[in-house]
């Protein structure tokens, strides 16, 4: 727990240290107002109660400070409040870039496809949101109630000192109480997570446009709403347990605060009726006893609350610092000359998955077209993501122009590479944007992003969108480009694949080219005139291309078939149609659906 407080203190002193400190000043000052104005008032009643002989304007001029003190601590109390504001805000700007940092740093691919991370992501952004600002209002009620504590002791000491030692005695057994209820707060919070995620999730399903179709097709809408209820039933369910018992501990120990004030008021009353305590002590005993059991209980409860949110921010630094789900390579990768070669390469997901690839050896020799073919999980896109190095294989090696890809710095090694992901993003961003961060480089350059769009045909849409190129392709979000009030535009399967194309040939460049079913959302035209445009795209560079729908892959230069986690044929497609093995089966297969005796044989 103490680097994670002192990873949040830093943190707050690192995001505001000006706001710190002034909110440190503020709660000295705060603290130290209140056990002056319960003095001057205990000054002022004993003035008064001298009758006759009492000084007039002594009297007055304690009225006034007395007044002046306690305004004072007011307008300090909201002070404290605004800059405390500021404070909250400068951290959480910079928890929440640490936080994306941190993410972003992620070289490869795991975490995000692992539940238990995403579940640490949330508890991180809890953490680190709430941690800095309760050790920072921690830090300053330590400053105020200590100013308020001291204050207050001399006249516990003048008047009845053995009510200290009740006090003290009372809040031993509460700290400890609340610390058990903090950390058990803590600990229902991390558990519930997933819960919380799941609910969340549920609805995001209910709420948002991608499900709305299916939902209302499949009449899912009570299902989803029962789960989401059931979740959060759930997740609330277990904070409430953890409240009651809150209430119990903490009604327990307002009982025995109230019993020891109780004891303490009456033997200063008796003092008072036998004449041993002045009226004025007698007032600055009651107000001492009432602030400093309010400091202790007010102290408990904020170190409960400390204990809680640093316990939930060690998933931050643990996160901040955690070791890289891949160790990135420092050789940058160099221009391909000779090839990539995956050497006996075994890969599963995680140890107890089934193995996905059990030892692919093949070459993708540097200006050759290769076309993957491979039955539904065969592994094609799992090999992708080894080939971008988003996963390390387990066993055996990827070489790009010999050397190891573990090697290659990863952000070296993608720049050379443009890919058309199967499962490739629909940005709610502009049209221009959605091409133009193919290469960040010309995110701006319209010219060479209209270029990419008219390859493949989605230019002339683009140009008849309301703001053409600055149209926003949204319908979650308002194009303020467009006008307050007016939605984005959205596009069909096949045009969003097309700018996906698109943003890939901003890399039109790249040494290496990936292509995971690029032509699946294609009309019969678009297909027809993207086969085209690849061939003369891919012809003398190196790319590799997969596609169920064979015809596509025919004049790779060579074809891999991918079966059983290895390859299990390759060739040209004359090579492999003459074998008569798989690839020869699926392409007549492919082809006799075609067959109709008015289709012309060329
Ligand atoms: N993130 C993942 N975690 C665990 N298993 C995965 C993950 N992604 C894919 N798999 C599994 O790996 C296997 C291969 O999947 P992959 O997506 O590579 O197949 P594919 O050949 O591209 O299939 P398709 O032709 O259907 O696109 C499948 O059995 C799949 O369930």
């Amino acid at each position: 727990m103490g680097r994670a407080a002192l990873a949040g203190l830093r943190l707050t002193w690192q995001a505001g240290r000006a706001g710190t400190m002034t909110l440190l000043v503020i709660a000295a000052l705060g603290g130290a107002a209140v056990p002056v104005a319960a003095w001057l008032g205990k000054l002022l009643i004993d003035e008064i109660a001298r009758g006759r002989a009492a000084d007039e304007r002594l009297a007055l001029a304690l009225a006034l400070g007395t007044a002046l003190v306690g305004s004072c601590a007011a307008v300090l109390t909201y002070a404290g409040t605004y800059v405390g504001a500021r404070v909250q805000r400068a951290v959480n700007l910079h928890v929440e870039d640490e936080l994306n940092r941190s993410v972003n740093d992620l070289v490869g691919l795991r975490n995000f496809e692992n539940p238990v991370f995403h579940d640490r992501l949330r508890l991180a952004a809890q953490g680190a949101q709430s941690a800095p600002s309760v050790l920072t209002e921690f830090s300053i009620e330590l400053v105020r109630k200590t100013l308020t504590i001291a204050g207050f002791v001399g006249a516990l000491l003048a008047v009845w000192p053995f009510m200290g030692v009740l006090l003290v005695i009372a809040a031993v057994p509460a700290f400890f109480a609340q610390l058990a209820i903090s950390r058990r707060h803590a600990a229902t919070v991390e558990t519930m997570m997933n819960t919380v995620r799941r609910q969340s999730y549920y609805r995001s399903l209910i709420t948002e446009s991608q499900a709305a179709k299916e939902i209302r097709l499949f009449g899912l809408g009570d299902l989803l709403r029962a789960r989401s209820h059931e979740a959060l039933a759930s997740s609330s369910g277990a904070e409430l347990a953890v409240r009651r018992r809150n209430l119990v501990v903490e009604s327990g120990f307002s009982l025995l605060n109230a019993v020891v004030a109780a004891i303490g008021t009456a033997v200063v009353v008796v003092g008072a009726v036998r004449g041993t305590v002045s009226i004025g002590d007698v007032s600055l005993f009651i107000a001492a006893v009432a602030s400093l059991q309010g400091a202790f209980t007010s102290l408990i409860m904020q170190f409960g609350q400390v204990t809680e949110s640093l316990k939930l921010f060690r998933h931050f630094v643990d996160l901040a610092g955690s070791a890289p789900d891949l160790v990135d390579g420092t050789t940058e990768a160099p221009e391909l000359r000779e090839g990539i070669e995956l050497r006996d390469v075994w890969f599963r997901y995680d140890d107890e998955s089934p193995w996905v690839l059990q030892g692919v050896t093949c070459t993708i020799p540097a200006g050759a077209s290769v076309g993957l073919v491979g039955a539904n999980g065969a592994g094609k896109s799992t090999l992708v993501k080894l080939l971008c190095r988003m996963y390390d294989p387990v066993r055996g090696s990827i070489h790009w122009d010999g050397t190891d890809l573990r090697e290659l710095s990863a952000a070296t090694l993608r720049r050379r590479t443009a890919a058309v992901f199967q499962d490739f993003m629909q940005y709610d961003l502009t049209a221009a944007e959605n091409i133009g961060v193919g290469d960040l480089s010309g995110l701006d350059d319209r010219r060479r992003i209209e270029q990419a769009a008219a390859v493949v045909e989605i230019d002339e849409k683009i140009r008849s969108l309301p703001q053409g190129y600055r149209t926003l392709l949204s319908q979650s979000f308002v194009d303020f480009a467009a006008g307050a009030g007016f939605a984005g535009v959205n596009f069909s399967g096949g045009q969003w694949q097309r700018l996906a194309i698109a943003r890939s040939l901003m890399r039109r460049d790249a040494d290496f080219m990936i292509m995971d079913e690029p032509s699946s959302g294609l009309d019969a035209d678009a297909e027809h005139q993207l086969g085209v445009t690849l061939r003369t795209l891919r012809a003398g560079r190196t790319s590799l291309l997969i596609s169920h729908r064979l015809n596509t892959l025919r004049d790779a230069d060579r074809i891999v078939v991918l079966a059983g986690g290895v390859v299990a044929e390759q060739g040209s497609h004359d090579e492999l149609m003459t074998a008569a093995g798989e690839y020869a089966r699926l392409f007549r297969l492919q082809a006799s659906s075609y067959q109709d005796e008015r289709v012309a044989l060329p």
